[in-house]
C-alpha cells in the first residue's frame, strides 16, 4: 500500500467505528468509498463489519466499479460508482444502516421521497442557510438488482438543481457524500439525526391520533 492509500484506509477504518459507534453500521451492514486522485475508487470489501475494519479490508476499484487488485468489492459499489460519474464534487460517500431511516422509510411506503422540514440541521446541506425550509430525500425501492437500483436513482439525481447529496433505499439504508470524508461524515451525522427526528415525530403524530 502506497502512504495514501494507507492514510484512506486508515481515515475510513476511523469513520467506520465512530459510525458503528452510534449504532449505524449493525451486522456488516454499510459501505464507504473515497475518490482517489487518479479516478479510482477506495471502498470496502464486500461482507467487512464496518465497525472493526482493518487496512486489508480496504481495496480500489476503477470508475467503472472493477476491482484492481483482485478482492471482493462493496455488493453496493455500482451506487458509489453511480455518485462519482454524477456528482463530480464527491469526494468520498458513506453508507448507513439505522433502525430509524430503516422503519420511517418502509412506513412511507409508495412515497419517492422523505420530506424534511423545520429542522436547524438542514444547513448541512449545500445552498441551505435557515431552518424554514424543506428538503426532499428520494426513495427508492430496494433490490438486489444494483443496476436496477442505480436507475430508479439517476434519473432522481440528475433532476435535481442543485444536486442534494443524499438519498435513502428504502428499508435498507441512506447513501450520502460530500467532498472529503469529513463532510460526509458530518452529513451522515446530520442525516441520521434528522431521519430520527422524522421518525419520532411520526411515533408522536400516531399516537396522539
Ligand atoms: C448484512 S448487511 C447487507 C448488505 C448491505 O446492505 C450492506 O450495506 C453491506 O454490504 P457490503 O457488500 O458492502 O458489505
Ligand atoms: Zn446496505
Amino acid at each position: 500500500m502506497s502512504p495514501h492509500a494507507t492514510q484512506v484506509a486508515d481515515m475510513l477504518i476511523a469513520i467506520g467505528r465512530r459510525i458503528d459507534a452510534r449504532g449505524h453500521a449493525p451486522a456488516t451492514g454499510g459501505n464507504y468509498s473515497v475518490r482517489l486522485d487518479d479516478g479510482s475508487i477506495a471502498i470496502t470489501i464486500s461482507g467487512s463489519h464496518k465497525g472493526r475494519l482493518t487496512r486489508d479490508d480496504i481495496m480500489r476499484v476503477s470508475a467503472a466499479g472493477d476491482a484492481l487488485d483482485g478482492k471482493k468489492p462493496s455488493a453496493e459499489t455500482l451506487l458509489h460508482c453511480l455518485i462519482y460519474a454524477i456528482d463530480p464534487g464527491a469526494g468520498a460517500v458513506l453508507h448507513t444502516h439505522s433502525i430509524a431511516g430503516t422503519v420511517l422509510s418502509r412506513a412511507l411506503a409508495g412515497q419517492d421521497h422523505i420530506g424534511l422540514e423545520g429542522y436547524e440541521l438542514l444547513k448541512i446541506f449545500p445552498g441551505i442557510d435557515t431552518h424554514a425550509t424543506r428538503v426532499e430525500l428520494p426513495l427508492v425501492d430496494n433490490s438486489q438488482d444494483m443496476p436496477a437500483v442505480a436507475d430508479q436513482l439517476r434519473p432522481l439525481l440528475t433532476a435535481q438543481s442543485p444536486l442534494l447529496p443524499a438519498f435513502y433505499i428504502r428499508g435498507h439504508g441512506l447513501y450520502t457524500w460530500g467532498p472529503t470524508a469529513e463532510a460526509a461524515e458530518h452529513r451522515v451525522e446530520a442525516c441520521e439525526f434528522l431521519l430520527s427526528c422524522a421518525w419520532e415525530e411520526c411515533k408522536l403524530a400516531g399516537a396522539t391520533r
